[in-house]
């Protein structure tokens, strides 16, 4: 069960200080977490801002933040130095250390150090964010990177957030990035490599060629979700959004993912996405579930 009080997750003082703020004084403050990611202008350009062109302001998104009651804003370093600061303290800051474009292709993908773990101290950041790519070629490269991090984020006493991302052409043979296996396995080894929180996709479990046992059994998604808490364990398990989908079929994933045992959702495109006015209604049924799973 990865959600669990913090007293029982053996963190350092500082992580767990700065892990009370968030969860404890912010949003909820009842353990829960609802994340406001916003670096999809890097990892996809402002082609996502098409659907609501307001949501390319960074002061509008920080905004919604506040007003929506999230648990903390998740950016890159430019948009935390350049905006946060009309903000800062009124939501915590995740600083997210790297990124890139999806121009490269994804296959061999390694998302480079934009930041350091000492510039998100100065930011008075609350956690920082590290894309893992799991499985690809250049897997190796990336754990030396994320090594250093972690390092520095133990010594700084600030909670290290993984976006643990199967990716590749090894994973396409092997059910493809949101296949069951590939998120537990993501998972596993975000916990495996020291990760205070893990961010992953919603599994899905249907049945695929290529899939190793036995993975290729037949799962619902409950038991799916369920399996990627465990293989968590003392990560706190944060479910990400993807694409704009159907508000029922989102609320559904939220609420399989606080049944499992999920701490809470870091969720982007589906909520800013839309107007204002509907992204807070979204957001408000999102806070109805999470009230119903206090830590
Ligand atoms: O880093 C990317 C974002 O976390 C994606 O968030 P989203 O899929 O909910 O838009």
């Amino acid at each position: 069960m990865s959600r669990q009080p913090l007293r029982a997750l053996g963190l350092s003082t500082g992580k767990k200080a700065r892990l009370h703020r968030i969860l404890h004084t912010f949003g909820l403050a009842n353990g829960t977490a609802l994340f406001l990611p916003y670096d999809q202008g890097l990892e996809h350009g402002p082609r996502d801002f098409f659907a609501n062109p307001a949501a390319g302001d960074p002061r509008y998104i920080a905004k919604l933040a506040v007003e929506g009651g999230f648990n903390g804003i998740a950016v890159q370093i430019g948009l935390a130095e350049k905006f946060y600061w009309d903000f800062a303290g009124e939501v915590p800051l995740i600083l997210k250390l790297n990124g890139k474009t999806e121009i490269p292709p994804d296959g061999s993908a390694l998302s480079p150090l934009n930041a350091s773990v000492e510039e998100a101290v100065r930011l008075g950041a609350d956690a920082v964010g590290y894309t893992l790519y799991v499985g690809t070629p250049a897997q190796t490269e990336d754990f030396a990177q994320y090594q250093v991090v972690r390092r520095d984020a133990e010594r700084w006493g600030m909670p290290l957030i993984v976006w643990a991302y199967p990716r590749g052409s090894a994973i396409a043979d092997k059910g493809g990035k949101n296949s069951f296996y590939a998120v537990d396995y993501a998972a596993r080894t975000a916990s495996e490599l020291g990760a205070d929180m893990v961010k992953v996709n919603f599994p899905n479990p249907a049945k695929r060629t290529g899939v190793p046992a036995p993975y290729d059994g037949d799962y619902s998604t409950q038991d799916a979700i369920g399996a990627v808490v465990r293989s968590a364990n003392r990560s706190m398990l944060l479910v990400s959004g993807g694409e704009k989908a159907g508000d029922e079929a989102m609320l559904e994933k939220a609420r399989q993912s606080m049944e499992a045992g999920a701490t809470g959702f870091i969720f982007g495109r589906n909520v800013w996405q839309r107007e204002r006015v509907e992204s807070l209604r979204f957001v408000a049924h999102l806070r109805e579930i999470l009230a119903k799973y206090p830590v």
